[in-house]
Parts: structure tokens; sequence; C-alpha cells
């Protein structure tokens, strides 16, 4: 199997995020769960997105990871890998994209990284590289108030130097208009000047299209689902894909059993979502507290929803508000309750699997990637859209048999989400 693109995708509903797009624009994806056992088959496919839970680990061991997945990705063929971030570019001033960002770049021999999270689709665009998220810049965003890396500064050049070792430098959006030649020229204007990433405008997905013919003729980009659209149609245009387009809908076929929501996304959205579910559905609201002082409240999860599984999905939430948040914080530590809390909901998660659940819906990025990691899922084919950034997943290579997911970014999707899932597996 030689592939076209190669994508590490810093987190799994990103992953899921970005498979998505690229199937949209014409490329037959699977989506790994880290870098694939030999032995498991996978289909024939355009592009791999190797899902990494990276985003929020010390930098030395994000880097480590990525660049074995980078290796692993460029022995099958991958003559570009997109380093796929968050479109919020969720990160710390200790990293992990600029760091990834330069050892990916290093390994492939160096030059210039285009690098860019706009996402118009979802609202997000750059701007002088400033990053907006709807109308707000990120900085006022919900993104400001996130658990694990509130994010304080919408100017990514300076975000992204805190973060690096190299000078960061920015491709404006009158270059971007000018068309690919013009952004080309700056690049390497830049990389005389000692520039070895830049930050790039994109408003439209005219703008990202241009970026993605640039980055296709360089070994590295970093961007989110906007990039890989870019890069997508580039490829698609370069008359490169031989198959006669993707398709998804053989990712749905049925697949039984019960079915459930687990959520640990304190994100806006995902908190709405959960208050509009209450209306359809039996949700069960977790007490973090509680969560963290021992077993007992996952076992008192587990048999709540064993009562009332058989009848319909249930909802199970570690969700809070950022007050409530922030309170758990400060007695325990950013990163120990975000952990706990992760830890308990893919026990949570394991149980109800093991109880017969077949049909998946997980909301948060960390949630999703500490769920899919216990129940040892190796990879995921790509089925349909569910709402922007979030397709329906078919599980490949199984134990449980399988299974239909859903992994949902936080901040993504509209109100009634979880039952337009839902309708969607069967
Ligand atoms: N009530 C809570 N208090 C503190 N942290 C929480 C709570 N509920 C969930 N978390 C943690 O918040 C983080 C949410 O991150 P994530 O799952 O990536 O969601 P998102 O996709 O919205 O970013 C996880 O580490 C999760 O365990
Ligand atoms: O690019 C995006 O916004 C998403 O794909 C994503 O990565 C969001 O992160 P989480 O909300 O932590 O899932």
């Amino acid at each position: 199997m030689a592939i076209l693109l190669g994508s590490i995708a810093d987190d799994y509903t990103g992953a899921s995020d970005l498979a998505n797009t690229l199937t949209k624009n014409g490329l037959r994806t699977v989506q790994t769960v880290g870098i694939p056992d030999p032995a498991l088959a996978l289909p024939d496919v355009d592009a791999v997105v190797v899902s990494l839970k990276i985003r929020s680990l010390p930098a030395p061991d994000a880097v480590t990871a990525a660049t074995c997945a980078e290796r692993w990705l460029r022995q099958r063929g991958a003559g570009h890998v997109l380093y796929k971030i968050c479109s919020t570019f969720d990160s710390t001033d200790a990293g992990n994209i600029g760091p990834v960002t330069e050892a990916l770049s290093e390994a492939a021999g160096g030059g210039v990284v285009v690098v860019t999270p706009a996402f118009p689709e979802t609202g997000r665009t750059v701007y002088l590289g400033h990053l907006f998220v709807g109308g707000q810049p990120l900085n006022e965003s919900p993104l400001k108030d996130h658990p694990l890396n509130p994010m304080h500064d919408a100017n990514l050049v300076r975000v992204l130097t805190r973060q690096s070792r190299n000078a960061v430098g920015l491709i404006d959006l009158t270059t971007i208009a000018a068309g690919p030649g013009v952004v080309k020229a700056r690049l390497d204007a830049l990389r005389t000047a000692g520039i070895t990433a830049v930050i790039a405008d994109a408003i439209f997905e005219r703008d990202l299209e241009t970026l993605g013919e640039v980055a296709l003729e360089t070994p590295v980009s970093t961007g989110a689902s906007g990039l890989g659209l870019g890069l997508a149609r580039a490829l698609v245009r370069s008359g490169r894909i031989s198959s006669d387009g993707a398709t998804t809908t053989d990712a749905i076929r049925p697949v039984g059993g019960l079915s459930a929501i687990v959520a640990g996304s304190c994100s806006k959205a995902t908190l709405h979502q959960l208050d509009v579910a209450e209306r359809s559905m039996p949700v069960l609201r977790l007490d973090p507290e509680r969560l963290l002082a021992g077993p007992d409240e996952i076992a008192a999860a587990i048999s709540w929803a064993g009562d009332r599984i058989s009848a319909g999905p249930v909802v199970i939430a570690a969700s809070a508000a950022p007050e409530t948040v922030s309170r758990l914080q400060s007695l325990h530590g950013r990163e120990a309750s975000g952990h706990a809390i992760e830890t308990a909901t893919s026990i949570i998660t394991a149980e109800l699997v093991e109880r017969g659940v077949r049909r998946l819906v997980v909301a948060g990025g960390e949630t999703s990637g500490a769920a899919v990691d216990r129940l040892a899922i190796p990879a995921f084919l790509i089925g349909p859209e569910i709402a922007p950034g979030v397709p329906v997943l078919r599980t490949v290579g199984n134990a449980q048999g399988d299974m239909l997911l859903a992994l949902k970014s936080g901040n993504f999707g509209g109100e009634d989400f979880f039952t337009a899932a839902l309708s969607m597996m069967h």
C-alpha cells in the first residue's frame, strides 16, 4: 500500500475530523490509532491519518511519538506529512505545536513549514496572524476557559514563537491572494532570512487551496482540517489520485447492539448539547469530586446505565462549567484532575461496551483518546459526516466486533448533535 498523503494527528477527534475532510475532498482515507500493528489489514487508501494522543504530553514525549509516526508514513510512500493540530491552536508555551513541527521538519531535511489552524467551515479564520473563532478573537472565545490549555493570546506568531527554537514568520492574506507563485517566492525569502515556520493567514477555502498547493511541494505542514482540504484538493488537481473518489457508505453498515454517549468535554458547545440531550434521553451527571475520591462513582454510573440502557441510549457526562472545573483544579491540580477524569470516563466506556454497547459517541478530544485506547481499537474507516468535523467511524480489526463511533471535538456539532449522531448509527 503506497500512500500519497500522511498525517499525524495530535488527538483522536482531530484525526477523525481530518480524515472526514480528506474523504470529502476525494481521498480514500483510513484513520489508525497509533502506528498500526504490521498484522492489521488496512484497506488500499490514498491517505493515512495516524491518531496520537500527544497534545498535552511533555514536549519530548510528543516529539518522539510524532517522529516515529513520520518514519512509518514515509516508509509507506508519503511524500508530504501534515501534522494535524487543533483549529483553535490548543497548546501551551511548552508546546507541542512548535517542538513537533520543528522535529518533523528537521527529520525531513529542513525548510519552511506552513502552519495554519484555519478551518472556515467551522468558523476558524486567521488574519494577520490572529486566530478568530466565529466572530471572536481566540483569547475572547470559550477557549480562554479550556480545562487543559486555556488560550490567552490570539496572535499565533507570538504563540508559536514562544514554543519554538527558531524564528517564526507570517504569510499574510494579501500575499496568499496573489496566488501560489507569490506565496512560494515569499517562503523562499523567509527561509533565506532564517525563518523555519510561518503562520499563514486564511479566511476562505480558496486561501487554503493556494496554501495546499504550495505546501504539497514541501515535505511537512502543520494545520487543521482546512489545510487538509487544501492538500487534498491539490492532490486531486495534480491527477495523482487514481481512485474514482472516496466512498463512505460501506462504513455505516448496521452493527446492532446498544448505544451510549460519554462526555468529558467541558467546552461550551458540549455543555449545551448535554442540556438539550436531557430533553430526550436519560443523562447522568457524574460528580467530579467523587470520581477523584475512588471507584464508587464509577460503579454507581455503571449500575445506573445498566438499569436503563436496554430501553434506549443513555448519556454519562463528567463535563462541567468553567467555575466548577476551576474549583476542582485548584484542589487537585489541572493535569491530575483531567487525567483522573479521563481514566474514569474511559473505564465507564469500556464497561458499557462490555455490556453490549456497539454504537458509541464520545465527546471531547482527550476523553475520546482515553476511551479508544482502553477499548484498544486499532483503526477506523470513515463514514458520512454528522456535523462539520465529525464523521461516523467504523472500527477495523476490533476485538469486540464491529462498532460505530463518533468522536466529537468539544466545540463541534449543533445543539442536537447527540441525537443526530445516533440517528446515523444502526
Ligand atoms: N468536571 C470536570 N472538572 C475538571 N476537568 C474535567 C471535568 N470533566 C472533564 N474534565 C477534563 O477536561 C478535559 C477536557 O478535554 P477534552 O476531552 O479534550 O475536551 P475538548 O474536546 O472539549 O477539549 C479532559 O481532560 C477531561 O478529563
Ligand atoms: O481542529 C479541530 O478543531 C478539531 O479537530 C480538534 O482537534 C478539536 O480538539 P478537541 O476539542 O480537544 O477534540
